[in-house]
């Protein structure tokens, strides 16, 4: 089977939008890929890679991102994953990272029935668009697709 990768996300304000965006522009050439927003995902049948993004609000990910994986988690199963969430707490570096992998990416985590390949922290914005992010989300989806598909298993 050729490598077919679903991106799957949910917004409010539109930066988890463009950041999937720019993952999929990485992603062409290289493999197939398709994004789809939470509501617009009828079956995952003939996607490898599932790639699953919420941004953070109220300490949270998104509600209709974990009913999401409630309801594909029959599909899910013999699929690779990863996921990612897009927030601003992020900002703080390191002192916060044990947090938002606790509380931010910790519910999405739990609600996955399947080996996570990666799991990502995003920094997202308010109003204006953050172009610098675009390179490091951009470097963040290749890996995904190296230990996805390349890897040899002996840590290449
Ligand atoms: C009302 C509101 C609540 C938010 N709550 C959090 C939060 O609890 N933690 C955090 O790190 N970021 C928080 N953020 C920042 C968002 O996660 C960030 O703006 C993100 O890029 C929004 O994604 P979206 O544009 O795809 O909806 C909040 C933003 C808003 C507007």
């Amino acid at each position: 089977m050729s490598n077919r990768i679903c991106i799957v996300y949910d917004t409010k304000r539109g930066s988890t939008e463009m950041i999937v965006k720019w993952m999929e522009e990485a992603i062409k050439g290289k493999a197939e890929v398709k994004v789809m927003r939470v509501s617009e995902v009828d079956s995952l049948r003939g996607c490898n890679l599932v790639v699953i993004g919420s941004p953070i609000y109220y300490e949270r990910p998104l509600k209709s991102v974990l009913k999401f994986l409630e309801e594909h988690r029959d599909e899910l199963r013999d699929k690779k994953v990863a996921v990612f969430v897009v927030c601003l707490a992020e900002l703080f570096g390191h002192f916060t990272k044990g947090y938002i992998e606790k509380y931010y990416l910790g519910p999405i985590l739990k609600k996955v029935p399947a080996k996570v390949v990666k799991a990502g922290i995003m920094r997202g914005w308010l109003a204006k668009p953050d172009f610098n992010q675009k390179e490091n989300i951009q470097k963040w989806i290749n890996d995904v697709l190296s230990a996805s598909f390349y890897s040899n298993g002996v840590g290449c």
